[in-house]
């Protein structure tokens, strides 16, 4: 019997190769007037396009996004925000500029446009990440969540092919946990098949030519399912792994998710079934764990934390650290399953099927 609660997020979403050229008037839409344009240094070409096409509607650039948002470059990143007087901000770009985007909110209330260039879904969530001291912590607050979302797959033809991947198996890890979260609903159930389907359809088409326009459609309109997702339900083993796994060593954030992604919901089939099976069906596979490997070995993503930085003799206190604070999941995962976690890093590490 369906029991669940549903509150949509007060977000204007533009979807369409070439929508960027409606940027100006959605920055009037907002009754705003100056935005600061907050890019990485390597998108900086980007945000100056952006800059010409909003003529004296643009304050500036910050270009100094980076992954996992330093505190400092928040503080800057605000402080440069109001000596320029901007009423809002642009973030053009993959979650490191979003995120940023997202801290300056937080505390200034600065309304935020987001043009994604990535498939990591930040742009539709209210999840904010800082990192202080070294130690990374994300929250979640309504105001940090950006007022317009403009997706034009024109913009992601430049992502490098291996970031295409592992970005959309983040995005399929917010689809795939969306299905099993304690909070989850119909409507994010279909929004989350649909969002693995588009994804898994269009990955391998990117990974043969990245300039399709097409498979870029369909992988940003797989990432906005995706990230919708995410947005709206909680997160689960798969997101702690990550988070401890990035957070504490340092991992790039895209592919310790695809890495990871296959032993989680190994992790879960016993506890829940029907997400399992509904996440095998999306991808068009008999066995969900096994079909995420496969997507990412056949299109050349990596499968072992081992090849992308993780230290053998960091494994234990991985798991030490993950099941000391665990998320809610639908096989508990808390101290006492201390062994389990350890095996399934083991595996993640080594590069072993999922089991
Ligand atoms: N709060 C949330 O809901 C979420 C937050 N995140 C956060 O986002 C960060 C990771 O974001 P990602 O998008 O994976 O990577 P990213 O934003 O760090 O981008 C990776 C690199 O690719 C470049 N790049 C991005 N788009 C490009 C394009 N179209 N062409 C050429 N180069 C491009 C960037 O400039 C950067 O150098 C992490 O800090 C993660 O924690 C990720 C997902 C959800
Ligand atoms: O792991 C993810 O993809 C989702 C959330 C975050 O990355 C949190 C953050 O903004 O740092």
């Amino acid at each position: 019997m369906r029991d669940f609660i549903y509150v949509g997020q007060p977000q204007r979403v533009v979807f369409g190769a070439g929508s960027l050229a409606r940027l100006a008037g959605e920055i009037d839409t907002l009754g705003a007037r100056r935005a600061l344009v907050l890019s990485t240094p390597e998108q900086r070409p980007q945000a100056e396009r952006v800059v010409e096409l909003l003529g004296d509607k643009a304050a500036g650039i910050f270009d100094r996004a980076v992954m996992h948002v330093p505190i400092e470059t928040a503080r800057e990143a605000r402080e440069v925000a109001q000596k320029l007087g901007a009423d809002c901000a642009v973030a053009i770009g993959g979650g490191s500029t979003t995120g940023l985007g997202k801290t300056i909110a937080l505390d200034s209330g600065l309304p935020i446009i987001a043009i994604p260039t990535t498939y990591a879904g930040s742009e539709m969530t209210p999840i904010y990440g800082i990192t202080e001291g070294g130690l990374k912590k994300t929250g979640k607050d309504a105001r940090v969540l950006p007022r317009t979302v403009i997706y034009d797959p024109e913009l992601s033809r430049t992502l490098p092919v291996r970031l295409s991947i592992t970005s959309g198996l983040n995005a399929i890890a917010h689809a795939a946990e969306g299905l099993y979260a304690k909070d989850g609903n119909p409507v994010m159930d279909l929004m989350a098949a649909e969002g693995i389907r588009a994804l898994a359809r269009a990955l391998p088409v990117l990974r043969q030519t990245p300039d399709d326009l097409d498979a870029r459609s369909d992988a940003l309109y797989g990432a906005w399912l995706c990230g919708s997702v995410l947005g709206n339900v909680g997160m689960a083993l798969h997101h702690k792994l990550c988070h401890t796994l990035g957070g504490s060593f340092n991992l790039p954030h895209a592919e310790v998710h695809t890495v990871v992604l296959p032993h989680a919901i190994a992790f879960n089939a016993s506890a829940a079934p029907e997400a399992v099976r509904r996440i095998a069906e999306a991808l068009g596979s008999d066995n969900a764990a096994q079909g995420l490997q496969d997507l990412a070995r056949d299109n050349g993503a990596p499968i072992a934390l081992k090849d992308i930085g993780m230290r053998a003799e960091d494994l234990d206190r991985a798991a030490d650290i993950a099941v000391s604070n665990p998320y809610w999941n639908p096989r508990p995962f808390g101290p006492e399953q201390r062994g389990e976690i350890r095996a399934l890093l083991q595996r993640a590490y080594d590069g072993a099927p999922p089991s």
